[in-house]
This record gives structure tokens, C-alpha cells and sequence, in this order.
């Protein structure tokens, strides 16, 4: 094993060793939950998906947790612009977010904590910080004290005297209780106006709602306890919200919070982060009503996670070109597969993959999950495909040629189909499709035992075993099925289509 990491905490390249072997732990910020998410969420998403893929197909166990926000003052000023309760906005993005999420095949995690769901843990580490001198209460506020955490900016790189004096002279008219001009929320008092738009929890400094960098300490403890490996996010989260992490997490336990910090680059519009406050922003779905969900999974895996990547029309074209290829060969491949009889039942078997191709799509994934350059591997591999499923309809193919052409393209359709799947580069099952849409969408897994080219290949088995009229064959491959989860209709025009059970 010997993937290395860019760990922004170190600011170089790491051999990835995780604190118990075999076994990953990963904490996520997730969104802020007032509003669609947009292309910039869908990157960082679509980018920790792709790390816990290859973290995966590596032999590692990994346990994924990612949290909503949902107390922030944006989620606050939305209920009142709208006259409903913070809850009723967050429940409905929170609702949003899955679906959008789910149409990017982006895995589920292992558990979503919200910051309501994690109060009392919440407070019990604002009070154990409070007990070992980090923060101070001031009329019903917590502040975490930065100056007594002596290495408070060692994650951005940034010294607290500069900052201490880039900011000196300057008084917080927002929060005039505060000691020192860097020092954070950890719990803010209820205010007169927000009554109604959130019920206001009890704390040992009066009713109130925490601050948002705190959560996130306490739903890493509740998870994983002190420490974990991997904590990812955005490039804008290294400060403040990891370094105060840090600080609250670490003063309050004396334990590294994370062996490795990873943060993804921005979708940018013209320079400038994609973001709601500046309004230059486009949603997932509004995006969808005109591509495929996986033309924007391409144009997030064609740039390396760390850089920007602007949002223009030539991006686009090119990842809907990238995907027009990979499409294709998944036609290729189903034709091949249906001409030759290749075997579907083990396609995980890495014992019948190309060695050669996995060498280097995992040589590109160990550096720091090197996306661009493992995808060329996937492109060579779909233009084999694509050629050699052309030589196989040559009329003057000799029984020779086509024994020879089995032989060497089928560990490089099967590499294919594992390698697309390690990358996500497909869609989950949804409701209903044709069988002939399959090559379209595949290779998503359905209910994680078989794939949507598995089900095409077994459909197609069936098709030609009622053409032979051997009608058993076609039942028991439907029982096969039956019993996957997966159930077939014969529609009235001869076509089959599927939909899971
Ligand atoms: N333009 C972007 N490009 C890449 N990642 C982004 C972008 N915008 C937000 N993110 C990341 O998405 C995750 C969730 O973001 P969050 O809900 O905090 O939104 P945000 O950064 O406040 O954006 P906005 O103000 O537009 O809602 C964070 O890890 C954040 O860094
Ligand atoms: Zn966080």
C-alpha cells in the first residue's frame, strides 16, 4: 500500500497510515441546510465520494459520517424571511440534498448527525472547555479563548500575533463581549427577535443555541471519539471552521483530532468562488434539466480535487464528450459480451482484470487521488473497446480473429466496468428503465449485490432464450433475478424492462 496524501496540516505528501490498519475513519463537513445545494457542494461531495471509493477498492473499511448544519444564522434569517422555523427549512433541504446527492450516485454516509440531534454533547464540551480555562461566558455567550491554545493556527499557517495585529484597534461591534478580536463563538444567547423561529435550548448560560464550529468537535467525538484519520472539506473551511475545530477539539482532549486534512478547490465562476452571497451560483438541479448527472461527476474528475476549476462552456463540452466515450464503450462492451458470452457472474474478480491498466490507474489514485490521470486509463480502455467491438461485426472476421479479439478484450471490458464503479461513473437504479437504456447508465450498483450490466447481460441471456423458445432458460434467469431484488416486465412491443423490488 503506498497512497500518499496531500495533508494540508503538513503542507506536503504523506504516506497514508491509518490509526488502526485496515479500517478508515472519515468525518465530512456537510452543508449548511437553507437552500439548494449548488455546484461548488456538488464538487466537494462528488470529490470526498470518489477519495472513499479508492479508499475502498484499496481493502479498507471505510466509516464515513458527514453532518448537516442545521442551527447557523442563515438557516435563521431564511425561517424569518419565510415565516416558518428553522426546522422546517432545514428539513426540507436536508430532503434535497439526498435526492440531488443520489442522482450523482455519491455513496450515503454511514450516519448525518445535525446539530440538533447533538446538543447535550454539544454543551458538556463547551462546559469541559469553560472547566480547563479555553472559553469564558459572558451574560448568557461562551467564548473559546484563542490565545490559550498555543498552536492555534497551525493548521492555515497563520500566526495569532499577525492576525492579533491585522486585527488590533478593531472592536467586533457584532460581539463586544469578546477578549481578543479572534476569539469565537462557542454558545450565543437568545435574542428577542428570534423568538418563533427556533425553540432555544437550555444551557448552564442561559437559554441559546451554539456556535457552528462546535458542532463539528462534538459530532467527531460522538462518532469516533477522540481521534480520526481522515477529516475533509472544503478549501474555505481551513479557516476558520478546522483550525477553531482543532482548537476546541484538542484543548478539550489533548489529542490530535485528525492524522490528515484534506480540502478540495472551489468551482469557480469567472475567478471568484461559486457561492450563494455573491449570486453566481448554479443549483445541481437546475444543472440536471440539462446533462446527465454523470457529465458533472466527469468535469469535477477531470481537474485534480485541490485545484479551482471555473465553470465554462468548453469545461462542460468536454466532459460531455469524456462521458459520450465512456458511454460508448459500455455499448461496445454490452455488444461484445453479448457476442462472445463472456462471463457476468464474477465481475469483481481481480484475478481476470488487465494488470497492466489497474497498475496505472492505482499508481495515479496513490498520488494524492490523481483523477485526470487515472481517467486517461479509463479512455484507453473505452477506445480498445470501442474498436474491438467494430472488428467484431467485420463481416471477414476470421473464427481465429474473433477467438483472439474475445481473448484479449474481455479482462479490459471487466477492468473497465470495475474501474468506472470505483469512480462512480454511474447512476444508481432508479425507479423503472428500458433494457436498451441500461448501457446509458450503467454500471450503478443496485442494492449493492449486482450491477445494472449484470441485469443488461442476463436480460439480454433471456431475450435470446425466448427467441430459442427455451422458455425454462427464461424463467429461471427471471427467478435469478427475482431472487437479486430485481424484477422484470415484458412490455407488449417485445422490449424488457426492469425496476427493483
Ligand atoms: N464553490 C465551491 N467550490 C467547492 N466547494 C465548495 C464551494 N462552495 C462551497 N463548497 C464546499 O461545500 C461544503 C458545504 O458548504 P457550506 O454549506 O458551508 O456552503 P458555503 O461555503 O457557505 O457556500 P454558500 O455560501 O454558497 O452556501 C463545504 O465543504 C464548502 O467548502
Ligand atoms: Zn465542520
Amino acid at each position: 500500500m503506498t497512497l500518499r496524501l496531500y495533508n494540508t496540516l503538513t503542507r506536503c505528501k504523506e504516506l497514508f497510515e491509518p490509526l488502526e490498519p485496515g479500517q478508515v475513519q472519515m468525518y465530512c463537513c456537510g452543508v449548511t441546510v437553507y437552500d439548494y445545494c449548488h455546484l461548488g457542494h456538488a464538487r466537494s461531495y462528488l470529490v470526498w465520494d470518489m477519495v472513499r471509493r479508492y479508499l475502498q477498492w484499496r481493502g479498507y473499511r471505510v466509516h464515513y459520517v458527514q453532518n448537516f448544519t442545521d442551527i447557523d444564522d442563515k438557516i435563521l434569517r431564511r425561517a424569518q424571511a419565510e415565516s416558518s422555523s428553522m426546522q422546517t427549512v432545514s428539513e426540507r433541504y436536508i430532503a434535497a440534498y439526498h435526492e440531488d446527492m443520489a442522482r450523482l450516485n455519491i455513496l450515503p454516509a454511514d450516519a448525518y448527525p445535525q446539530a440538533t440531534g447533538v446538543m447535550p454533547e454539544i454543551i458538556a464540551l463547551i462546559q469541559s472547555l469553560i472547566d480547563q480555562g479555553y472559553a469564558y461566558a459572558v451574560d448568557g455567550d461562551v467564548y473559546y479563548a484563542v490565545d490559550r491554545f498555543p498552536s492555534y493556527g497551525k493548521l492555515s499557517g497563520r500566526q495569532l500575533e499577525q492576525m492579533e495585529a491585522g486585527a488590533s484597534g478593531r472592536v467586533d461591534e457584532a460581539e463586544p463581549k469578546k477578549r481578543h478580536p479572534l476569539d469565537f463563538a462557542l454558545w450565543k444567547t437568545a435574542k428577542p427577535e428570534e423568538i418563533g423561529v427556533y425553540e432555544p435550548w437550555d444551557s448552564p448560560w442561559g437559554k441559546g443555541r451554539p456556535g457552528w464550529h462546535i458542532e463539528c468537535s462534538a459530532m467527531v467525538q460522538q462518532a469516533f471519539g477522540n481521534s480520526i484519520d481522515i477529516h475533509a472539506g472544503g478549501m474555505d473551511l481551513v479557516f476558520p471552521h478546522h483550525e477553531n475545530e482543532i482548537a476546541q477539539s484538542e484543548a478539550a482532549t489533548q489529542k490530535h483530532l485528525a492524522r490528515y486534512w484534506l480540502h478540495n478547490g472551489f468551482v469557480n465562476i469567472q475567478g471568484e468562488k461559486m457561492s450563494k452571497s455573491l449570486n453566481n451560483f448554479k443549483t445541481i438541479r437546475d444543472f440536471l434539466q440539462d446533462y446527465p448527472p454523470m457529465v458533472l461527476r466527469l468535469f469535477v474528475l477531470q481537474a485534480h480535487y485541490r485545484k479551482p476549476i471555473d465553470l465554462t462552456t468548453e469545461a462542460i463540452t468536454s466532459a460531455q464528450n469524456s462521458w459520450k466515450t465512456l458511454d460508448d464503450a459500455l455499448v461496445a462492451g454490452l455488444q461484445l459480451n453479448q457476442s462472445y458470452g463472456w462471463k457476468t457472474d464474477d465481475l469483481d474478480n481481480r484475478a481476470l482484470l488487465d494488470t497492466q491498466a489497474i497498475e496505472r490507474f492505482e499508481a495515479a489514485m496513490d498520488d494524492n487521488f490523481n483523477s485526470p490521470i487515472a481517467l486517461a486509463v479509463l479512455f484507453e480502455l473505452a477506445k480498445e473497446l470501442i474498436l474491438g467491438s467494430n472488428i467484431m461485426v467485420h463481416e471477414h472476421i476470421t473464427d481465429e480473429s474473433r477467438v483472439l479479439n474475445s481473448q484479449r478484450l474481455e479482462p479490459k471490458w471487466r477492468t473497465f466496468i470495475n474501474l468506472l464503479q470505483v469512480l462512480g461513473l454511474g447512476t444508481p437504479s432508479t425507479a423503472s428503465r428500458k433494457n436498451e437504456d441500461l448501457s446509458a447508465d450503467s454500471p450503478g450498483l443496485v442494492k449493492d449485490r449486482i450491477s445494472d450490466l449484470e441485469i443488461a447481460a442476463l436480460c439480454q441471456q433471456r431475450q435470446a432464450a425466448r427467441q430459442r423458445k427455451n422458455w425454462a432458460e427464461s424463467d429461471r434467469i427471471r427467478d435469478h433475478l427475482k431472487a437479486q431484488g430485481i424484477a422484470l416486465i415484458d412490455t407488449k412491443d417485445g422490449e424488457t424492462r426492469w425496476h427493483c423490488l
